[in-house]
């Protein structure tokens, strides 16, 4: 096929060129018509806003916005908002693919998108960062819609961030429209299980991953890169299920403790401590670099993109890898993992419980019902399993890692649909 090469990746990758890498590998296994790839390789639509804010110094600051609208194919679009100082549009452009192959991979009907600002939360009062997140709803405010583009939290934001985008959206329709976001807090249509969802899904693909490498969770080690949302909820439900968490992390650095770190502690502390494990004494420091080399069973990267990289993925010792965060592993990285032998239950499988309960929330929305707790993850944890064995099949059907099997379900899916549409 005569694809158009991504460009040639540079020591640190770039997420958008990871994700074509593996899309380009996955289209050429399914035999994918070049026209359909062409169609699938590009954003829908990408949106760059500018949004002046008044500092609670007075002084006005000016902060870039962006979404990133992948596909619509499936249906209306999904996929987070992220607040941090490095997003960029080309991250954006990743994170909104990756949501698409997502939503394909656990078979709900959404397209994917992502967002986010260029901003430091870390740094801003929390003033400043609704009139922030007020000043992005209203620019996006021809974009997002209960149909159309459905929010959600990623990376520096949460149910607080999504409660002020509900409102600011709906002022502008005057009544009000819950159905636009997911993940906002409980008493205003959020959906029970969705704060710890994605953490659990990682839980019950890591599970899933195990019994098939007959590794037994009361006798496994665990190591997890990112102590925020995911991170601390894979930990404490991994915990749960009898693995023995021997090392966290954050910004901070990295907590080592052989026996194991009590995760209650760990979560408790850091919600204590501004939300951060600086200073935790119950455990001893190493970098995040040497957590994700430690001779553990299980490691669950978190954090970010970009993280298992081409330098440490020779010296990773964990049998398998259960990615929370989007992108946690480069491309070249990929290669080595493989010939390691490591399984990696990849991203897209393996962190997709949260938009799966963001379905349910946005359903429960639309219904104007309220599931309990017990149905949400019974519904959501038969979900995962079945993505994953569906994924797990395709791997072992194809002779592919779990990756690019997760790239051909959700490829297939997403350009079948488009051909029995007929196009555009
Ligand atoms: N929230 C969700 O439902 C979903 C999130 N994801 C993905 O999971 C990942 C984490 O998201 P989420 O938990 O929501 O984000 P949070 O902002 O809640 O947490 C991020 C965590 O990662 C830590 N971190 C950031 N950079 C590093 C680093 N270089 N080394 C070690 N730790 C680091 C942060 O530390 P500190 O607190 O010190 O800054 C924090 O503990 C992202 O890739 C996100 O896209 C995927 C699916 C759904
Ligand atoms: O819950 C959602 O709708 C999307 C979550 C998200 O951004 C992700 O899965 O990466």
């Amino acid at each position: 096929m005569g694809y158009i090469e991504p460009a040639p990746l540079a020591d640190k990758e770039n997420p958008f060129e990871a994700m074509m890498s593996r899309f380009k590998v996955a289209s050429e296994k399914l035999g994918l018509e070049e026209e359909v790839y062409n169609v699938l390789k590009n954003p829908a639509k990408q949106v760059i806003v500018s949004l002046p804010i008044t500092m609670d110094s007075g002084h006005i600051q000016v902060f870039e916005g962006y979404r990133v609208i992948h596909s619509t194919i499936l249906g209306p679009s999904k996929g987070g908002i992220r607040y941090d100082e490095h997003v960029n549009i080309d991250e954006v452009k990743a994170l909104a693919a990756w949501m698409t192959w997502k939503c394909a991979v656990v078979d709900i009907p959404y397209g994917g998108a992502k967002g986010g600002i260029t901003c430091n939360p870390r740094t801003m009062s929390a003033g400043e960062i609704e009139r922030l997140t007020r000043a992005y709803t209203s620019a996006m405010i021809d974009i997002f819609g209960p149909d159309k583009d459905i929010p959600a939290p990623d990376m520096g934001t949460g149910p607080r961030e999504m409660a002020w985008l509900m409102d600011e959206y709906s002022k502008t329709q005057g009544m009000t429209v819950n159905a636009v976001v997911t993940g906002k807090p409980i008493v205003m249509g959020g959906s029970l299980g969705r704060t710890e969802a994605t953490g659990r899904g990682v839980m019950v693909t890591a599970l899933a991953a195990m019994e098939k490498l007959k590794i037994n969770p009361y006798k496994a080690t665990c190591a997890v890169q990112g102590f925020g949302n995911v991170g601390s909820w894979a930990a404490r439900l991994l915990h749960e299920r009898g693995l023995i968490i021997q090392a966290i992390s954050d910004v901070s650095g990295a907590y080592y403790n052989e026996k194991g770190i009590d995760i209650e502690k760990a979560v408790a502390y850091r919600d204590m401590n501004k939300g951060s494990l600086a200073g935790f004494t119950e455990a001893s420091m190493i970098s995040n670099d040497d957590l994700l080399t430690l001779p553990v069973d299980v490691l669950v990267p978190a954090a970010m993109e970009d993280q298992i990289t081409a330098t440490n993925a020779p010296h990773i010792r964990a049998k398998l890898i259960v990615e929370g965060a989007n992108g946690p592993t480069s491309s070249k990285a990929d290669a080595i993992i493989n010939e390691k032998g490591i399984m990696v239950v990849p991203d897209i499988l393996a962190n997709a419980g949260g938009v799966t309960v963001s379905y349910f929330e946005w359903v429960q929305n639309r219904l104007g019902y309220k599931w309990t707790a017990d149905r949400v993850n019974r519904r959501s944890d038969r979900i995962m399993k079945d993505a994953f064995n569906n994924v797990y099949k395709t791997s072992q059907d194809y002779k592919v890692p779990m990756r690019i099997a997760a790239y051909m379900v959700a490829i297939d899916k997403v350009a079948k649909t488009y051909k029995y549409r007929g196009g555009y």
